[in-house]
């Protein structure tokens, strides 16, 4: 099932920064619904369309293939699209609303808000109105990834209310605090990087089935 098909009390599950072909098997066979690859090299994350392209192939259907993107240019973003079966983009940098639409081209695609002290939620939900999904990140140093928790207070009650079937949350969640926030956001669907790592870059197989397992349990006690 795609990760934006919202379901109550069925959070779907993206894990981001995928490199190994063993660490995607293990994410399949977890139960995710979305892996996410980061195409931006400065990042210990970053894949080459190609590899990416290697990694995807092995994803049965419905898993999401979600393409990580910062202020690609032209070429680099075609580049990635010629080579790697991407279901899902990403846009994780300064790209403008129309520079989105342009670059996905009628595919699925997802902005990425760098929440911090005094985000405005409503005026990005209206900026980014054409999006699939509204991915809340933390602000951090550079553009993401960076395994810390924004203020989940912060976000307004009418503006989570209306908007959750379009949110997927991120930044800094791990299987410790995941429950709690599907319990007061229920968001669409979690995004987790850092927290399913034992160092920057290298995913732990055990901690992916632990969020996943967290997530599963959260799902069973939600109320709405
Ligand atoms: O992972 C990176 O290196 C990265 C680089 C540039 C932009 C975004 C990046 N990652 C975003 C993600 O991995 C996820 O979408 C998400 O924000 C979760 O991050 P984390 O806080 O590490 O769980």
């Amino acid at each position: 099932m795609s990760l934006l098909s919202y379901a109550p009390r069925h959070t779907r599950v993206k894990i981001c920064g995928l490199k190994l072909p063993q660490d995607v098997d293990a994410a399949v066979m977890a139960g995710v619904d979305a892996l996410g690859f980061v195409f931006y090299p400065p990042s210990s994350r970053a894949v080459t369309p190609n590899i990416a392209a290697s990694l995807i192939n092995r994803l049965p259907v419905g898993v999401d293939a979600v393409g990580l993107v910062v202020n690609p240019s032209d070429a680099e973003f075609a580049a990635i699209r010629a080579a790697a079966p991407i279901t899902l983009w990403q846009f994780h940098g300064d790209e403008t609303p129309e520079r989105c639409e342009t670059l996905a081209d009628g595919q699925p695609w997802m902005k990425a808000a760098r929440v911090g002290a005094q985000f405005a939620f409503e005026e990005f939900s209206l900026q980014y109105g054409l999006a699939n999904a509204f991915l809340l990140d933390a602000l951090v140093e550079g553009y993401g990834g960076g395994g810390v928790p924004f203020d989940w207070q912060g976000i307004p009650q009418a503006w989570i209310s209306a908007n959750a079937p379009r949110v997927v949350l991120s930044g800094g969640l791990n299987s410790h605090n995941v429950g709690e926030a599907i319990a007061r956001l229920h968001p669409c669907a979690v995004d987790v990087s850092s927290g399913v790592e034992i160092s920057k870059g290298i995913k732990d197989h055990a901690l992916m089935k632990q969020f996943i397992q967290s997530v599963r349990d959260a799902d069973s006690k939600q109320s709405i």
